[in-house]
């Protein structure tokens, strides 16, 4: 092994390295490993370790400013290191390829909306000794990526600080501040995005201290604006605009400072009162989308009702984003809901009617998906929608095994559950994408261990009997046992019993059929009066 150092002053990032080996005569290609990226937004420094076979003497020295002749950073699209791994300790830059981009490249379309790709800067904090962090700074930070790129926003660099506590001006230190600034200038910065929730006052500080028109904003912003992109439904565009609004009231800074500059700052204070103007033109229109929202809701909540009249199990899909729960409705129930790989991709509800081989059948709910530092407001924001998850029999917690970070965002959902109080209701967890982990026999192996957990691969059908039976049985563990007496003329409430509950026993009397079984509450309710009926003709046997 033989390693090299060198530095470089073109902003660069982990994300961007495509390194290539520019073989030389007689020497043959080597595959080598960049391990080391330290810097800044003008010079970082690089360390290779090399693999030293046949007899290769990587001597070179490499100058200051100076790419080595080894290392082509123009040719991007080779794959030769799409694997290299680097850490960034620090500040992790993008390379752009100068003259290639245009205006017009920078329009997208994101889920059937053209929106302009602006350029984004990610800004983190790491607590010292703050143990209630499920993820480390730099998961955190490469899932703000996820959550902009998802935006539609182009991700070009991102830097974070280590501090015992925020600073209650600008979040981060001035030092910080001034790096950033920097940053913003060199890569043409359009939006700088903090991993955490700013105050009304830190946001103003900041986006004074930035200059220009850069627009500051905090990872609630962004998955409000994801939420917004995506909502599909009336409710759920309502619930989204109505969050906005709330999180925009307290944070209404810059929309009027233009009054101030045109007068010349002689009226001074002009943009101070257009602020209370426009705080209450929000105010009422918050109070209008409350209204909406209501009656919305009174609808959806007959139709539940309506729902809840045929007696059949809800189970809902509840889990981390992008752990697969949209993929395992439509494999269960071949409906047709977006699954895609990208966080958010679902936020309405959707209930399907699932049909085991053996005739049983249950309901099936898709839920939003939940995520590391929910913002409370948003928790709030969607009660509503999550009703769905809080009247259901059944909880299946859909975790993605093949996750790095899967124990910790199991941790994350169990939390954001125990904030919706719904940890009472039974659930069920399923690790999924059991195909894409490495061990799969390992894995397996371990769920066993755990007791109650099913491995599945939603993708490939693997494992969904045997997560129909273990659903099957937990439902059985939330029905009461009933024993009826049903006359000859129902029997369409037999064959439903036969459907949705789990019958031990049948006997054909001379008054109808008896029935021993577990069944949904709701249903037991409905068989009330055919109970007494048993008691009436003493056939009452002991369970
Ligand atoms: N390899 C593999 N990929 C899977 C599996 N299940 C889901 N995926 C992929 O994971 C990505 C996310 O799947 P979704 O079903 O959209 O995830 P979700 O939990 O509904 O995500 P949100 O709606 O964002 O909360 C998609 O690209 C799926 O194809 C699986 O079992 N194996
Ligand atoms: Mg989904």
């Amino acid at each position: 092994m033989s390693s090299f150092s060198f530095s470089s002053s073109s902003p660069v990032s982990k994300f961007q390295w495509r390194a290539n080996y520019n073989p030389q005569p007689n020497r043959p290609i080597v595959p080598f490993t960049l391990s080391l990226l330290r810097g800044n937004c003008y010079s970082w420094r690089l360390s290779c370790n090399l693999t030293q076979q046949h007899g290769l003497d990587f001597e070179e020295s490499v100058e200051q400013d100076e790419i080595p002749q080894f290392l082509d950073f123009s040719a991007a699209e080779e794959p030769d290191m799409e694997k290299a791994t680097i850490d960034a300790p620090c500040t992790t830059l993008r390379k752009k390829k100068r003259g290639e981009e245009s205006l017009d490249d920078r329009f997208k379309l994101r889920n059937g909306k053209e929106v302009f790709e602006e350029k984004a800067y990610l800004v983190g904090v790491e607590r010292k000794g703050d143990g209630e962090c499920l993820f480390n700074i730099e998961e955190s930070l490469e899932e703000l990526e996820q959550l902009a790129d998802t935006a539609g926003l182009m991700v070009v660099g991102s830097t974070y600080q280590k501090l015992a506590s925020p600073n209650p001006r600008t979040y981060i230190g001035s030092g910080k501040v001034s790096e950033i600034k920097s940053a913003i200038h060199a890569l043409d910065v359009e939006t700088v995005i903090f991993d955490d929730e700013l105050s009304p006052g830190q946001l103003r500080n900041l986006e004074k201290a930035f200059g220009g028109d850069v627009r500051v904003c905090d990872r609630t912003a962004l998955i409000l604006d994801i939420f917004n992109q995506r909502a599909a439904t009336h409710e759920a565009a309502l619930q989204v605009a109505l969050a906005q609004m709330e999180y925009q009231l307290p944070r209404l800074t810059r929309m009027w400072t233009h009054l101030e500059r045109q007068s010349g700052g002689q009226v001074k204070g002009m943009g101070e009162k257009q602020i209370e103007v426009d705080k209450r033109i929000l105010r009422t229109q918050i109070g209008v989308l409350k209204k909406e929202l209501e009656s919305v809701r009174k609808h959806r909540k007959q139709y539940r009702s309506r729902r809840v009249a045929i007696p059949v199990p809800v189970v809902s899909l509840v889990g981390y984003t992008n752990a697969g729960k949209s993929t395992l409705l439509n494999q269960l129930t071949g409906a047709n809901v977006l699954a895609e790989n990208r966080l958010f991709a679902t936020l309405d509800p959707t209930t399907r009617r699932v049909q085991m081989h053996n005739g049983k059948e249950f309901l099936l709910t898709d839920t939003v998906g939940f995520i590391q530092k929910l913002p409370t407001t948003l928790v709030a924001a969607f009660r509503a929608t999550l009703e769905e998850i809080s009247e259901s029999c059944l909880l299946v917690h859909v975790v993605d095994i093949s996750h790095p970070l899967a124990n910790q965002q199991i941790e994350a959902v169990e939390k954001v559950m125990s904030e919706l109080d719904v940890s009472s209701i039974p659930n069920l967890v399923v690790w999924n994408k059991v195909d894409r982990v490495d061990d799969p026999q390992k894995v397996k192996l371990e769920a066993e261990k755990s007791g109650d957990v099913i491995c599945i691969s939603a993708l490939t059908g693997e494992g969904l009997d045997k997560f129909c039976n273990a659903v099957q049985e937990k439902l059985k563990d939330s029905m009461v046992w009933v024993e009826a007496l049903l006359p000859f003329d129902k029997g369409d409430l037999l064959s439903t019993i036969h459907k949705v509950g789990m019958v031990k026993e049948t006997e054909y009397t001379e008054n109808g059929t008896l029935i021993r079984a577990h069944v949904p509450l709701r249903f037991a309710q409905l068989l009330k009066p055919m109970r007494h009926l048993v008691k009436d003709t003493s056939l009452c046997k002991e369970r």
